[in-house]
Protein backbone atom coordinates (compact mmCIF):
# COMPACT_ATOMS: atom_id res chain seq x y z
CA UNK A 1 0.00 0.00 0.00
CA UNK A 2 1.51 3.25 -1.09
CA UNK A 3 -1.27 6.14 0.52
CA UNK A 4 -3.31 5.98 3.15
CA UNK A 5 -6.65 6.94 3.00
CA UNK A 6 -9.22 8.86 4.90
CA UNK A 7 -11.27 7.58 7.26
CA UNK A 8 -15.16 7.31 6.22
CA UNK A 9 -14.61 9.01 3.19
CA UNK A 10 -14.04 7.24 -0.37
CA UNK A 11 -10.26 7.32 -0.07
CA UNK A 12 -10.39 5.17 2.82
CA UNK A 13 -7.97 2.47 3.28
CA UNK A 14 -10.39 -0.56 4.73
CA UNK A 15 -8.68 -3.10 7.18
CA UNK A 16 -11.26 -6.07 8.45
CA UNK A 17 -10.35 -7.99 10.83
CA UNK A 18 -12.04 -11.69 11.45
CA UNK A 19 -12.02 -11.95 15.31
CA UNK A 20 -11.87 -9.17 17.78
CA UNK A 21 -10.44 -10.05 20.83
CA UNK A 22 -8.03 -8.90 22.71
CA UNK A 23 -5.25 -9.27 20.51
CA UNK A 24 -7.54 -7.51 17.58
CA UNK A 25 -8.41 -4.62 19.68
CA UNK A 26 -4.25 -3.73 19.51
CA UNK A 27 -3.85 -4.22 16.09
CA UNK A 28 -7.03 -2.01 15.70
CA UNK A 29 -5.36 0.82 18.08
CA UNK A 30 -2.45 0.55 16.12
CA UNK A 31 -4.52 0.43 12.64
CA UNK A 32 -6.47 3.58 14.05
CA UNK A 33 -3.35 5.23 14.96
CA UNK A 34 -2.27 5.14 11.19
CA UNK A 35 -5.73 6.41 10.26
CA UNK A 36 -7.15 3.15 8.69
CA UNK A 37 -10.61 2.38 8.29
CA UNK A 38 -11.45 -0.57 10.81
CA UNK A 39 -14.35 -3.11 10.68
CA UNK A 40 -14.06 -5.53 12.96
CA UNK A 41 -16.14 -9.35 12.74
CA UNK A 42 -16.71 -11.61 15.43
CA UNK A 43 -19.30 -14.08 16.85
CA UNK A 44 -20.93 -11.43 19.64
CA UNK A 45 -21.39 -8.06 19.78
CA UNK A 46 -19.37 -5.55 21.89
CA UNK A 47 -16.35 -7.57 21.43
CA UNK A 48 -13.12 -5.93 22.78
CA UNK A 49 -11.92 -5.10 19.37
CA UNK A 50 -15.47 -4.00 18.24
CA UNK A 51 -14.86 -1.25 20.74
CA UNK A 52 -12.02 0.56 18.88
CA UNK A 53 -13.20 0.35 15.87
CA UNK A 54 -15.15 2.50 12.80
CA UNK A 55 -18.11 -0.31 12.47
CA UNK A 56 -18.48 -4.02 13.36
CA UNK A 57 -20.54 -7.23 12.29
CA UNK A 58 -22.05 -10.10 14.00
CA UNK A 59 -21.64 -13.43 12.68
CA UNK A 60 -20.27 -17.11 12.72
CA UNK A 61 -17.17 -16.79 10.79
CA UNK A 62 -17.53 -20.80 10.31
CA UNK A 63 -20.29 -19.40 8.15
CA UNK A 64 -18.66 -18.99 4.93
CA UNK A 65 -21.92 -17.56 3.26
CA UNK A 66 -22.39 -15.08 5.73
CA UNK A 67 -18.28 -14.52 5.90
CA UNK A 68 -18.22 -13.97 1.99
CA UNK A 69 -21.16 -11.71 2.69
CA UNK A 70 -19.77 -9.22 4.99
CA UNK A 71 -16.36 -9.04 2.80
CA UNK A 72 -18.56 -8.35 0.17
CA UNK A 73 -20.15 -5.50 1.71
CA UNK A 74 -17.15 -3.81 3.20
CA UNK A 75 -15.00 -4.54 0.26
CA UNK A 76 -11.97 -4.54 2.59
CA UNK A 77 -8.11 -3.65 0.89
CA UNK A 78 -7.09 -5.96 4.07
CA UNK A 79 -8.62 -9.58 5.51
CA UNK A 80 -6.79 -9.88 8.94
CA UNK A 81 -7.83 -13.24 10.59
CA UNK A 82 -7.39 -12.77 14.18
CA UNK A 83 -8.70 -16.30 15.39
CA UNK A 84 -8.43 -19.79 13.81
CA UNK A 85 -11.66 -20.60 13.62
CA UNK A 86 -12.70 -19.01 10.68
CA UNK A 87 -14.10 -20.20 7.13
CA UNK A 88 -10.57 -20.39 5.66
CA UNK A 89 -11.95 -22.18 2.42
CA UNK A 90 -14.02 -18.85 1.94
CA UNK A 91 -10.98 -16.62 2.40
CA UNK A 92 -9.25 -18.71 0.09
CA UNK A 93 -12.17 -18.06 -2.58
CA UNK A 94 -12.16 -14.59 -1.76
CA UNK A 95 -8.06 -14.22 -2.44
CA UNK A 96 -8.56 -15.54 -5.83
CA UNK A 97 -11.01 -13.49 -6.52
CA UNK A 98 -8.76 -10.42 -5.69
CA UNK A 99 -9.22 -9.75 -2.21
CA UNK A 100 -5.93 -9.89 0.19
CA UNK A 101 -5.89 -12.25 2.81
CA UNK A 102 -3.55 -11.35 5.57
CA UNK A 103 -0.62 -13.35 5.58
CA UNK A 104 -2.53 -15.61 3.09
CA UNK A 105 -5.84 -17.91 2.64
CA UNK A 106 -3.35 -20.88 2.45
CA UNK A 107 -1.48 -19.90 5.96
CA UNK A 108 -4.65 -19.40 7.43
CA UNK A 109 -6.12 -23.09 5.86
CA UNK A 110 -2.33 -24.74 7.12
CA UNK A 111 -2.70 -23.30 10.78
CA UNK A 112 -6.25 -24.12 11.34
CA UNK A 113 -5.53 -27.24 11.39
CA UNK A 114 -2.99 -29.01 13.58
CA UNK A 115 -2.54 -32.21 10.32
CA UNK A 116 -1.80 -29.28 8.09
CA UNK A 117 0.89 -27.27 9.59
CA UNK A 118 2.28 -30.67 10.77
CA UNK A 119 2.81 -31.86 7.84
CA UNK A 120 4.04 -28.88 6.30
CA UNK A 121 6.54 -28.65 9.12
CA UNK A 122 7.46 -32.11 9.79
CA UNK A 123 7.15 -33.89 6.03
CA UNK A 124 7.57 -30.80 3.26
CA UNK A 125 10.03 -28.69 5.66
CA UNK A 126 11.98 -31.86 7.33
CA UNK A 127 11.76 -29.82 10.73
CA UNK A 128 12.60 -31.47 13.77
CA UNK A 129 9.13 -31.73 15.78
CA UNK A 130 7.36 -34.29 18.77
CA UNK A 131 6.58 -37.53 17.00
CA UNK A 132 2.90 -37.61 16.25
CA UNK A 133 -0.30 -39.45 14.96
CA UNK A 134 -3.46 -38.38 13.90
CA UNK A 135 -6.44 -40.32 14.46
CA UNK A 136 -10.07 -39.94 13.51
CA UNK A 137 -12.06 -42.98 16.12
CA UNK A 138 -11.27 -44.33 19.38
CA UNK A 139 -9.53 -47.53 17.85
CA UNK A 140 -7.57 -45.70 15.90
CA UNK A 141 -6.79 -42.78 18.62
CA UNK A 142 -6.04 -46.38 20.97
CA UNK A 143 -3.31 -47.72 18.28
CA UNK A 144 -1.91 -44.42 17.71
CA UNK A 145 -1.58 -43.77 21.22
CA UNK A 146 0.27 -47.24 21.43
CA UNK A 147 2.50 -46.45 18.57
CA UNK A 148 3.54 -42.60 20.60
CA UNK A 149 3.77 -44.43 23.80
CA UNK A 150 3.43 -42.49 27.36
CA UNK A 151 3.09 -40.14 28.35
CA UNK A 152 1.56 -38.13 25.31
CA UNK A 153 -0.37 -35.08 24.59
CA UNK A 154 -3.52 -35.23 22.43
CA UNK A 155 -5.15 -32.25 20.90
CA UNK A 156 -8.20 -31.68 18.62
CA UNK A 157 -6.66 -30.87 15.13
CA UNK A 158 -9.23 -27.60 15.27
CA UNK A 159 -8.60 -25.96 18.87
CA UNK A 160 -6.40 -23.64 20.60
CA UNK A 161 -5.84 -22.00 24.01
CA UNK A 162 -5.75 -25.26 25.28
CA UNK A 163 -9.52 -26.55 25.00
CA UNK A 164 -9.84 -30.11 24.63
CA UNK A 165 -5.99 -30.48 25.21
CA UNK A 166 -4.92 -33.07 28.12
CA UNK A 167 -1.60 -35.24 28.69
CA UNK A 168 -2.24 -38.88 28.59
CA UNK A 169 0.09 -40.65 31.24
CA UNK A 170 -1.50 -43.62 32.55
CA UNK A 171 -3.89 -46.57 29.92
CA UNK A 172 -6.78 -46.02 31.89
CA UNK A 173 -7.61 -42.06 31.10
CA UNK A 174 -7.76 -42.82 27.27
CA UNK A 175 -11.35 -42.95 26.81
CA UNK A 176 -11.29 -39.52 29.14
CA UNK A 177 -8.85 -37.85 26.51
CA UNK A 178 -10.40 -38.89 23.82
CA UNK A 179 -13.98 -37.36 25.27
CA UNK A 180 -12.54 -34.27 26.40
CA UNK A 181 -11.36 -33.97 22.85
CA UNK A 182 -14.00 -34.69 21.31
CA UNK A 183 -16.07 -32.07 23.46
CA UNK A 184 -13.23 -29.56 22.95
CA UNK A 185 -12.65 -28.78 19.35
CA UNK A 186 -14.19 -26.02 17.94
CA UNK A 187 -15.28 -27.75 15.10
CA UNK A 188 -17.66 -30.58 17.34
CA UNK A 189 -15.79 -33.91 17.19
CA UNK A 190 -13.45 -35.39 15.12
CA UNK A 191 -9.81 -35.90 14.78
CA UNK A 192 -6.77 -35.68 16.91
CA UNK A 193 -3.17 -35.43 17.26
CA UNK A 194 -1.38 -37.62 19.34
CA UNK A 195 1.88 -36.39 20.39
CA UNK A 196 4.93 -37.66 22.08
CA UNK A 197 5.35 -35.59 25.24
CA UNK A 198 8.68 -33.23 24.99
CA UNK A 199 10.54 -32.81 28.41
CA UNK A 200 12.16 -29.19 27.36
CA UNK A 201 13.96 -27.25 29.32
CA UNK A 202 11.95 -24.60 28.39
CA UNK A 203 9.46 -23.31 25.07
CA UNK A 204 9.36 -19.89 23.61
CA UNK A 205 7.49 -17.81 21.29
CA UNK A 206 9.89 -15.92 18.45
CA UNK A 207 7.93 -13.51 17.05
CA UNK A 208 8.91 -12.95 13.33
CA UNK A 209 7.87 -10.31 11.33
CA UNK A 210 7.50 -10.83 6.96
CA UNK A 211 7.74 -7.08 6.02
CA UNK A 212 8.23 -5.63 2.34
CA UNK A 213 12.41 -5.39 3.43
CA UNK A 214 12.52 -8.82 4.83
CA UNK A 215 12.46 -10.38 8.06
CA UNK A 216 13.01 -9.43 11.57
CA UNK A 217 12.97 -11.30 14.69
CA UNK A 218 11.96 -10.10 18.28
CA UNK A 219 13.74 -11.22 21.32
CA UNK A 220 12.45 -15.09 22.22
CA UNK A 221 9.58 -14.73 24.45
CA UNK A 222 9.80 -17.31 27.50
CA UNK A 223 6.27 -18.52 28.90
CA UNK A 224 4.28 -20.62 31.23
CA UNK A 225 1.55 -22.66 30.36
CA UNK A 226 -1.34 -24.26 32.56
CA UNK A 227 -3.91 -26.84 30.58
CA UNK A 228 -2.57 -25.75 27.46
CA UNK A 229 -3.14 -21.92 28.35
CA UNK A 230 -0.52 -19.22 29.43
CA UNK A 231 -0.39 -17.58 32.06
CA UNK A 232 3.03 -15.51 32.28
CA UNK A 233 5.43 -14.51 29.53
CA UNK A 234 8.79 -12.60 29.57
CA UNK A 235 11.19 -11.45 26.96
CA UNK A 236 13.80 -11.77 26.52
CA UNK A 237 14.33 -15.58 27.32
CA UNK A 238 18.18 -16.21 28.04
CA UNK A 239 19.36 -19.13 24.96
CA UNK A 240 22.52 -20.61 24.50
CA UNK A 241 23.61 -19.16 20.98
CA UNK A 242 22.86 -22.63 19.21
CA UNK A 243 19.41 -22.77 19.97
CA UNK A 244 18.83 -18.98 19.19
CA UNK A 245 20.51 -19.70 15.99
CA UNK A 246 18.49 -22.71 15.49
CA UNK A 247 15.57 -20.85 16.59
CA UNK A 248 15.54 -18.35 14.22
CA UNK A 249 16.52 -20.49 11.23
CA UNK A 250 13.25 -22.87 11.93
CA UNK A 251 11.13 -19.62 11.85
CA UNK A 252 12.29 -18.41 9.15
CA UNK A 253 12.02 -21.49 6.77
CA UNK A 254 8.10 -22.32 8.15
CA UNK A 255 7.64 -18.61 8.18
CA UNK A 256 8.64 -17.95 4.28
CA UNK A 257 6.98 -21.10 3.62
CA UNK A 258 3.52 -19.59 4.49
CA UNK A 259 4.28 -16.42 2.65
CA UNK A 260 2.57 -12.62 3.29
CA UNK A 261 3.44 -9.83 5.15
CA UNK A 262 2.57 -9.72 9.39
CA UNK A 263 3.62 -10.96 12.53
CA UNK A 264 3.83 -15.01 13.23
CA UNK A 265 4.29 -16.63 16.47
CA UNK A 266 6.28 -19.11 16.13
CA UNK A 267 6.34 -21.73 19.07
CA UNK A 268 9.11 -23.85 19.83
CA UNK A 269 10.66 -26.46 22.66
CA UNK A 270 13.70 -25.87 23.74
CA UNK A 271 16.32 -29.38 25.15
CA UNK A 272 19.52 -27.97 25.25
CA UNK A 273 20.80 -26.34 21.71
CA UNK A 274 18.19 -28.73 20.30
CA UNK A 275 14.78 -27.04 19.53
CA UNK A 276 11.00 -28.68 17.85
CA UNK A 277 9.00 -27.07 16.27
CA UNK A 278 5.51 -26.87 18.02
CA UNK A 279 3.08 -24.68 15.90
CA UNK A 280 2.69 -21.21 14.39
CA UNK A 281 0.31 -18.59 14.53
CA UNK A 282 0.16 -16.54 11.43
CA UNK A 283 -0.88 -13.62 13.78
CA UNK A 284 0.06 -12.06 16.70
CA UNK A 285 0.41 -14.21 19.77
CA UNK A 286 -1.13 -14.26 23.24
CA UNK A 287 2.37 -14.58 24.78
CA UNK A 288 3.42 -11.78 22.73
CA UNK A 289 0.92 -9.01 24.98
CA UNK A 290 4.44 -8.57 26.71
CA UNK A 291 5.82 -6.74 24.02
CA UNK A 292 2.71 -3.94 24.98
CA UNK A 293 5.53 -3.02 27.48
CA UNK A 294 8.76 -4.79 26.05
CA UNK A 295 9.53 -2.84 23.12
CA UNK A 296 8.91 0.29 20.78
CA UNK A 297 6.94 -1.46 18.47
CA UNK A 298 4.92 -4.10 20.31
CA UNK A 299 3.82 -7.27 18.05
CA UNK A 300 0.78 -5.36 17.48
CA UNK A 301 2.60 -2.46 16.03
CA UNK A 302 4.49 -4.52 13.89
CA UNK A 303 1.52 -6.43 12.32
CA UNK A 304 -0.12 -3.35 11.30
CA UNK A 305 3.18 -1.81 9.56
CA UNK A 306 4.13 -5.22 7.72
CA UNK A 307 0.66 -5.69 6.61
CA UNK A 308 0.45 -2.17 5.35
CA UNK A 309 3.59 -2.98 3.10
CA UNK A 310 5.71 0.04 5.85
CA UNK A 311 9.13 -0.75 7.11
CA UNK A 312 10.77 -2.33 10.09
CA UNK A 313 14.02 -0.54 10.37
CA UNK A 314 14.43 -1.52 14.22
CA UNK A 315 12.51 -3.42 17.10
CA UNK A 316 13.79 -1.79 20.14
CA UNK A 317 13.90 -4.16 23.31
CA UNK A 318 13.63 -2.40 26.12
CA UNK A 319 15.11 -5.37 28.92
CA UNK A 320 13.79 -7.53 31.08
CA UNK A 321 9.94 -7.38 30.97
CA UNK A 322 6.76 -9.81 31.51
CA UNK A 323 3.00 -9.98 31.21
CA UNK A 324 0.45 -11.77 33.83
CA UNK A 325 -2.67 -12.91 32.47
CA UNK A 326 -6.39 -12.02 34.46
CA UNK A 327 -7.85 -15.20 34.36
CA UNK A 328 -10.97 -15.04 36.95
CA UNK A 329 -13.52 -17.53 37.01
CA UNK A 330 -17.13 -16.31 37.36
CA UNK A 331 -20.54 -15.70 36.03
CA UNK A 332 -21.09 -12.15 35.08
CA UNK A 333 -21.63 -9.40 32.29
CA UNK A 334 -21.10 -6.56 34.09
CA UNK A 335 -17.29 -7.37 35.85
CA UNK A 336 -15.83 -4.71 38.17
CA UNK A 337 -12.03 -4.54 38.47
CA UNK A 338 -11.14 -2.65 41.94
CA UNK A 339 -8.04 -2.68 44.00
CA UNK A 340 -6.37 -0.90 40.76
CA UNK A 341 -4.46 1.56 42.49
CA UNK A 342 -2.86 -1.00 44.12
CA UNK A 343 -2.25 -2.76 41.38
CA UNK A 344 -0.05 -0.11 39.81
CA UNK A 345 1.23 1.20 42.39
CA UNK A 346 4.67 -0.11 41.43
CA UNK A 347 6.84 1.87 38.79
CA UNK A 348 6.62 0.09 35.69
CA UNK A 349 3.62 -1.47 35.74
CA UNK A 350 0.89 -1.45 32.84
CA UNK A 351 -2.70 -3.13 32.64
CA UNK A 352 -5.28 -3.76 29.79
CA UNK A 353 -8.16 -4.70 30.47
CA UNK A 354 -9.72 -6.48 27.54
CA UNK A 355 -13.39 -4.85 28.51
CA UNK A 356 -14.81 -8.19 27.67
CA UNK A 357 -18.54 -8.09 27.66
CA UNK A 358 -19.37 -11.48 29.73
CA UNK A 359 -17.83 -13.65 31.42
CA UNK A 360 -19.40 -17.53 31.89
CA UNK A 361 -16.63 -19.63 33.67
CA UNK A 362 -12.79 -18.58 33.15
CA UNK A 363 -11.88 -16.01 30.79
CA UNK A 364 -9.11 -13.89 30.31
CA UNK A 365 -10.01 -10.76 31.00
CA UNK A 366 -7.09 -8.49 31.19
CA UNK A 367 -3.26 -8.63 31.76
CA UNK A 368 -0.75 -6.90 33.38
CA UNK A 369 2.47 -6.00 32.59
CA UNK A 370 5.85 -5.19 34.55
CA UNK A 371 9.45 -3.91 33.24
CA UNK A 372 12.11 -4.73 36.05
CA UNK A 373 16.24 -5.31 36.59
CA UNK A 374 15.36 -9.00 35.69
CA UNK A 375 13.75 -11.65 34.24
CA UNK A 376 12.91 -13.11 37.64
CA UNK A 377 11.52 -9.69 39.04
CA UNK A 378 9.38 -8.56 36.01
CA UNK A 379 7.84 -11.78 36.46
CA UNK A 380 7.22 -11.44 40.19
CA UNK A 381 6.23 -7.55 39.16
CA UNK A 382 3.59 -8.52 36.44
CA UNK A 383 2.32 -11.90 38.73
CA UNK A 384 2.14 -9.20 41.90
CA UNK A 385 0.12 -6.79 39.59
CA UNK A 386 -2.44 -9.06 38.22
CA UNK A 387 -2.69 -11.07 41.55
CA UNK A 388 -3.48 -7.50 42.98
CA UNK A 389 -6.56 -6.71 40.73
CA UNK A 390 -9.89 -7.35 42.13
CA UNK A 391 -12.55 -8.59 39.77
CA UNK A 392 -15.94 -8.38 41.11
CA UNK A 393 -18.79 -10.06 39.09
N1 LIG B 1 4.04 -32.49 22.68
C1 LIG B 1 4.08 -31.71 23.76
N2 LIG B 1 4.93 -32.00 24.78
C2 LIG B 1 4.97 -31.22 25.90
N3 LIG B 1 4.19 -30.17 26.10
C3 LIG B 1 3.32 -29.83 25.12
C4 LIG B 1 3.22 -30.58 23.91
N4 LIG B 1 2.28 -30.01 23.13
C5 LIG B 1 1.82 -28.95 23.82
N5 LIG B 1 2.42 -28.82 25.02
C6 LIG B 1 2.18 -27.79 26.02
O1 LIG B 1 0.86 -27.27 25.86
C7 LIG B 1 0.92 -25.90 25.43
C8 LIG B 1 -0.22 -25.63 24.47
O2 LIG B 1 -0.06 -26.44 23.31
P1 LIG B 1 -0.46 -25.87 21.89
O3 LIG B 1 0.25 -24.58 21.67
O4 LIG B 1 -0.27 -26.94 20.89
O5 LIG B 1 -2.01 -25.62 22.14
P2 LIG B 1 -2.99 -24.55 21.57
O6 LIG B 1 -4.34 -25.00 21.97
O7 LIG B 1 -2.70 -24.35 20.13
O8 LIG B 1 -2.64 -23.23 22.35
P3 LIG B 1 -2.57 -21.71 21.76
O9 LIG B 1 -3.76 -21.52 20.91
O10 LIG B 1 -2.61 -20.89 23.02
O11 LIG B 1 -1.26 -21.61 21.07
C9 LIG B 1 2.30 -25.73 24.84
O12 LIG B 1 2.70 -24.37 24.83
C10 LIG B 1 3.12 -26.61 25.77
O13 LIG B 1 3.35 -25.96 27.01
N1 LIG C 1 -4.47 -18.39 22.03
C1 LIG C 1 -5.33 -17.68 21.14
C2 LIG C 1 -5.72 -16.33 21.74
O1 LIG C 1 -5.20 -15.90 22.75
N2 LIG C 1 -6.67 -15.64 21.11
C3 LIG C 1 -7.22 -14.39 21.57
O2 LIG C 1 -8.28 -14.64 22.46
C4 LIG C 1 -9.50 -14.18 21.90
C5 LIG C 1 -10.66 -15.06 22.29
O3 LIG C 1 -10.89 -14.89 23.64
P1 LIG C 1 -12.23 -15.48 24.35
O4 LIG C 1 -12.13 -16.98 24.23
O5 LIG C 1 -12.16 -14.99 25.76
O6 LIG C 1 -13.41 -14.93 23.58
C6 LIG C 1 -9.26 -14.11 20.42
O7 LIG C 1 -10.18 -13.25 19.76
C7 LIG C 1 -7.82 -13.62 20.41
O8 LIG C 1 -7.75 -12.24 20.65
MG1 LIG D 1 0.21 -22.85 21.14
Amino acid sequence: MTTIGTPLSASATRVLLCGGGELGKEVAIELQRLGVEVIVVDRYANSPAMQVAHRAHVISMLDGPALRAVIEQEQPHLIVPEIEAIATDTLAELEQEGFTVVPTARATQLTMNREGIRSLAAEELGLATSPYRFAGTLSEFQAAVAEIGLPCVVKPIMSSSGKGQSTLRHQDDIKAAWDYAQEGGRAGGGRVIIEGFVEFDYEITLLTVRHAKGTSFCEPIGHLQEDGDYRTSWQPQAMSAAALAASQQMAEQVTSALGGYGVFGVELFIRGDEVLFSEVSPRPHDTGLVTLISQNLSEFALHARAILGLPVPLIRQYGPAASAVILPEGQSSQTQFGNLAGALAEPDTELRLFGKPEISGRRRMGVALALADDIDAAKAKACDCAAKVRVEF
